[in-house]
């Protein structure tokens, strides 16, 4: 017997289909992925067509999805809440009907081009979507919050982060990667959770990196869409108390921290990454970039202070003021990274540093860190309590609003 397994898109989703070839007679075998059994069909494969369109999801699961994405414990972000919506709207309105918004009007925005993207998609398929998506959405976040069992790695209920501990080292490693791990306000919280769980953990160091070909994309720029009731005023305040808080964190941190760079690296998280770590290593192709003038803002992360001094003032001009890209071995020419290494060996080299330094005594490295830092503490304190006001106002400025809605139209393909 002659047995193949072809996987098709339909459009909705992937089945997968198994051809087996008998003597005399032909069966089909459809595996989908929210049903349990198997169905077994003969041939001619309009009746593979009909059984589909049965399995389409009822107004009752359709209803039962609404309910469930309301008991959801967390947050799943605004790129699957515009999914959401849009598919909502496809189900119960069709195509899209509304005006266009104008292009300052955000979050109605971001809605319209998420529902318009979806075009002339059927009613039923739009329903059988969001029911699907929800079933995913209500699965992915039971599993994630279960905790790796048995050794002492630990892989805690993050959403946007793993973070694991072993031989003395906890990795806290950004987990965005689609999205180039650009920082939500989801991934803000969990890192401040983690570097204060790691502050109190056993382990000598921690290390920072990212998963995927960015280390960080840096600040989400759709963090910038969701405009609550006190309208884009109140957006900048609780961003500036975010980033106040977040930075903060960096700076009291007292352990050794490490920032591990394989890739490139943007705005918001390079400039704790950078400013504050004991050690920074990067592969050779990894690269360093604050565009905050190209979006209309201006430095934060204490970077205003720290880089003219690690570098130069002429330096971090060029950095900060004109948004130069770094490659690794400049940054590292001007103080901003420790070591560089060949991407082919860089992770073992670098593993090696790391397992040798987490061996050391854990209080002393904590102690002349603290020496090392605490005669600047409150200065950098001080800085980023400034750079923060500086930037609340920054992001109600014109500049700052075409440069993110400049962004956000090139992706809306939602
Ligand atoms: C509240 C505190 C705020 C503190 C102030 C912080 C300031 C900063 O952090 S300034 C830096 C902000 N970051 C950027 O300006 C980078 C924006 N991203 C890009 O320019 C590009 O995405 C890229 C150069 C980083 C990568 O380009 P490419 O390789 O072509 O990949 P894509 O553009 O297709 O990206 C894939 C996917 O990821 C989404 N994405 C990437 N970066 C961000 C981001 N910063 N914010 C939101 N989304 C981002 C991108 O939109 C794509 O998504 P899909 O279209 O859904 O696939």
């Amino acid at each position: 017997m002659d047995k193949h397994s072809i996987l098709v898109c339909m459009g909705w989703e992937q089945l997968e289909i198994r051809l087996q070839k008998c003597e005399g007679w032909e069966q089909i075998e459809i595996s989908l992925p929210n049903c349990s059994s198997l169905q077994v069909i003969s041939f001619p494969v309009v009746q593979l067509h009909l059984n589909r369109t049965a399995m389409r999801a009822s107004q009752k699961d359709f209803e039962n999805a609404m309910n469930q994405v309301k008991l959801l414990k967390k947050d799943p972000g605004n790129e699957v809440k515009l999914k959401l919506y849009s598919l909502y709207k496809q189900a119960t309105e069709g195509p899209c009907n509304m005006p266009k918004p104008g292009v300052f009007d955000l979050i109605n925005k971001a809605k319209w081009d998420a529902w318009n993207a979806l075009g002339s998609l059927p009613k039923e398929t739009a329903r059988q979507n969001y029911v699907d998506l929800v079933s995913s959405l209500s699965s992915s976040l039971e599993s994630s919050s279960q905790v790796e069992p048995g050794t002492d790695r630990k892989s805690t209920g993050y959403e946007t982060l793993m973070v694991t501990s072993e031989d003395g080292i906890t990795k806290i490693m950004l987990n965005r990667p689609t999205k180039k791990n650009a920082l939500n306000v989801e991934m803000y919280h969990e890192i401040m959770h983690a570097l204060k769980a790691a502050s109190k953990d056993d382990s000598a160091i921690t290390v920072l990196t990212g998963n995927g070909d960015y280390y960080s994309s840096g600040n989400d720029l759709t963090n910038f869409t969701d405009i609550p009731p006190g309208g884009v005023e109140e957006k900048a305040k609780n961003g500036a108390v975010l980033l106040r808080e977040f930075v903060g964190c960096f700076i009291d941190f007292p352990k050794p921290l490490i920032a591990w760079s394989m890739s490139s690296l943007w705005g918001i998280f390079r400039s704790p990454s950078l400013g504050y770590s004991i050690a920074v290593y990067a592969s050779d192709r990894a690269t360093f970039h604050t565009p905050f003038s190209h979006l209309g803002q201006s430095p934060e992360g204490c970077s205003s202070y720290t880089f003219p001094k690690i570098m130069s003032p002429a330096k971090a001009t060029e950095m900060l003021v004109f948004g130069k890209k770094l490659t690794a071995g400049e940054a590292c020419a001007q103080g901003l990274v420790t070591e560089v290494f060949p991407d082919s060996t860089f992770q073992k080299e670098v593993w090696t540093r790391l397992k040798a330094f987490a061996k050391l005594p854990p209080n002393a490295m904590r102690i002349s860190k603290e020496i090392i830092r605490n005669r600047e503490k409150e200065k950098l304190h001080a800085v980023n309590a400034e750079e923060c006001s500086v930037l609340q106002g920054r992001w109600l400025s014109d500049e700052c609003m075409n440069a993110v809605v400049n962004f956000l139209s090139r992706k809306s393909k939602l």
